[in-house]
Parts: structure tokens; sequence; C-alpha cells
């Protein structure tokens, strides 16, 4: 059986649109659009905002709810979306790793790893 791909995952679309728009950013005026301000800083703004969004996931989830947690997913998935465009990654590559995944429990995967 082939791995599912990700036309078989509709919701990753969005994602797909979005890091279209970011890709298409590259280049762009940074006064007039943030994603074009973010490539002119370079590697290590981008790379701090994702862990500065990672975190604030975080502080969402233990502390302010799931409101929260969905706007700051949010922030995080742009800012990495903003990363993959950065270091030539594109989406469809993270989609086909994680279908490759499907059907290998977490548990197993780790177990494998251990000599
Ligand atoms: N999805 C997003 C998105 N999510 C968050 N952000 C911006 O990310 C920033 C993160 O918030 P912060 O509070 O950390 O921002 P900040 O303190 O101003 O950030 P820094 O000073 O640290 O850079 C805010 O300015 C948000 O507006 C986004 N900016 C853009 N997009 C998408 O990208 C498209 C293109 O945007 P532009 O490049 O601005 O045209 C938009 O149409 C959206 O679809």
């Amino acid at each position: 059986m082939t791995a599912p791909g990700p036309e078989d995952h509709p919701d990753a679309r969005v994602l797909d649109h979005l890091n279209r728009v970011v890709v298409g950013r590259k280049g762009a005026d940074p006064d007039t659009s943030y994603t074009a301000k973010l490539f002119a800083k370079g590697p290590k703004k981008i790379t701090q905002k994702v862990g500065e969004e990672a975190t604030e996931v975080v502080i969402a989830a233990l502390v302010e709810g799931p409101e929260a947690v969905v706007t700051e997913s949010a922030d995080l998935l742009y800012h990495l979306s903003v990363l993959w465009a950065q270091t030539g990654v594109a989406p469809d590559q993270v989609w086909a790793e994680l279908a490759r995944r499907f059907g290998t429990s977490g548990l197993e995967e780790k177990a494998s790893r251990t000599p």
C-alpha cells in the first residue's frame, strides 16, 4: 500500500498556500511586508522568532487556554513557514516526512533508536 501523500491531507493546503505567499515575499519591500522585513533581517532573526513563538505556544497552553493556543499556534506556523522558505525547504518535504511516519508507533521508533 502506498503511503498517504499531501493530497490526502487537505488541511495542509492552507499551509501550502501560506508558504507560496511567504516565498513570494522574498525580495519584496520591507516597508510594505512583515515577511519581507523578516527576510531582510536574516536567518538569526527568523530563527529567533520561531523560538519566541514556540515559547508563546507553551505559555498559552500552561496559563492562557485553548483560544490562546490557537492564535499562538498560527503565529508559530507562519514563522515556521518563513523559516522553511529561508532554508529552502518546501512544505511537501515536511508532509512527506509526516506521511512516511504513519503506521509507525512513536514508541516503536524510539525503541529502534536504542542500541
Ligand atoms: N500569517 C501571518 C502572520 N502571523 C503573524 N504575523 C505577524 O507576526 C508578527 C508577530 O508578532 P509579534 O508580536 O512577535 O511581532 P513584533 O513584536 O512586531 O515582532 P518583531 O518586532 O520581533 O519582528 C506580527 O507583526 C504579526 O502581524 C503574520 N504576518 C503575516 N502572515 C501571513 O503572511 C501574509 C503576508 O504578510 P506580509 O508579508 O506582511 O504582507 C499575510 O497575508 C498573512 O497571510
